[in-house]
């Protein structure tokens, strides 16, 4: 029913993942049932057809930039909303069956912006391994747990629960890299708005019109609305057809941005709402703390704006 508070929860499993960590700082997901899914589709597609409520996935990540299946996901099929974010800082082991030593390893399972956010330490210290690309950091500790794989670029967690040992740690060529995942459902009520608040579309433009993308960000800053986020994928129609994913501040209920999606409702080919959602709230640690939103109208500017053409409209004085 949408609006109903989520209680049975997915996230990309299986078991030992940061999307389980990720998942494990949603308190509702504490009280409720957590199950693991194989890759991002299936854990999506559990909410599109009833099975969860919602959706632990990852989105992007500070080094190795958006993660596409996720992003491909979204803007096809049944729409799914993103009702809550996490951003949780990212560290990797290198995790094997207990006795392993670094010479015996011959095959790396490694999600594929695991291994790139680790490809240097694992250039240096195993030059002749094997990467082998898996789903996800759980998938990698549970593939080397089964015997499948010599050693895991994984999360200390998949480590432990893998009961692999962990041979290196902080192997990351990045040590303050941080992944940022959606909790998705199927669309309902957003969150009520907190004042500091993303909202996510995927913008399908017109690709024949010269400065169609351009119209698309007019309407977004001529009403100061700020774009944090904007990233293309191909649609696969066509070589050169990509949808754009954008990441505003404001909440779809705000007067200023609300009048920015009716204009790009007007002048896109398609506008795909992906959700109002409160930013994460950070530790407030230095250089971790969200960016200002930028000087400009207030949404009471609007309101007045708003009223000042009804009165006009009714034909009373301005
Ligand atoms: O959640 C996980 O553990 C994943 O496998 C996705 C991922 C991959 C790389 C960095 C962070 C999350």
């Amino acid at each position: 029913m949408p609006g109903t508070p989520p209680t049975r929860f997915v996230y990309l499993g299986p078991e030992g993942t940061f999307a389980e960590q990720a998942l494990r700082t949603v308190p509702a997901a504490e009280r409720g049932t957590r199950t693991p899914a194989r890759s991002v589709g299936e854990a999506l597609d559990s909410v599109r057809v009833g099975e969860a409520d919602a959706a632990l996935v990852p989105l992007e990540n500070s080094i190795g930039g958006a993660v596409g299946v996720t992003l491909d996901e979204m803007a096809e099929g049944e729409p799914l909303v993103i009702t809550r974010e996490v951003v949780l800082p990212v560290e990797f082991v290198l995790g094997a069956r207990p006795g392993t030593t670094l010479d015996d390893i011959r095959s790396v399972a490694a999600h594929p912006q695991a291994s790139t956010q680790c490809r240097n330490w694992l250039r240096g210290h195993l030059p002749d391994a094997v990467v082998v690309d898996v789903l996800s950091n759980g998938a990698a500790a549970g593939g080397v747990a089964s015997g499948e794989y010599d050693a895991a670029v994984c999360a200390p967690i998949g480590a432990a629960r893998h009961r692999l040992a962990v041979l290196a740690d902080k192997i990351a060529d990045h040590p303050d890299a941080v992944t940022r995942f959606a909790l998705v459902s199927r669309p309902g009520p957003p969150p009520p708005p907190t004042g500091d608040d993303l909202t996510s579309l995927a913008v399908y433009i017109a690709h024949d019109r010269v400065g169609a993308l351009l119209s698309v960000l007019m309407e977004l800053a001529v009403r100061g609305v700020n774009l944090t986020r904007i990233e293309s994928r191909p649609t696969g129609e066509a070589l050169g057809r990509y949808v754009f994913f954008l990441d505003c501040t404001g909440h779809v209920a705000d007067v200023r941005l609300g009048e920015a999606l009716q204009g790009l409702r007007r002048v896109c080919a398609d506008v795909r709402f992906l959700g109002s959602y409160p930013r994460h709230r950070f530790s407030g640690a230095a250089g971790d703390r969200p960016v200002p939103a930028p000087a400009g109208l207030s949404d009471a500017d609007y309101a007045d704006a708003a009223a000042w053409l009804a009165r006009l409209r009714a034909g009373a004085q301005p």
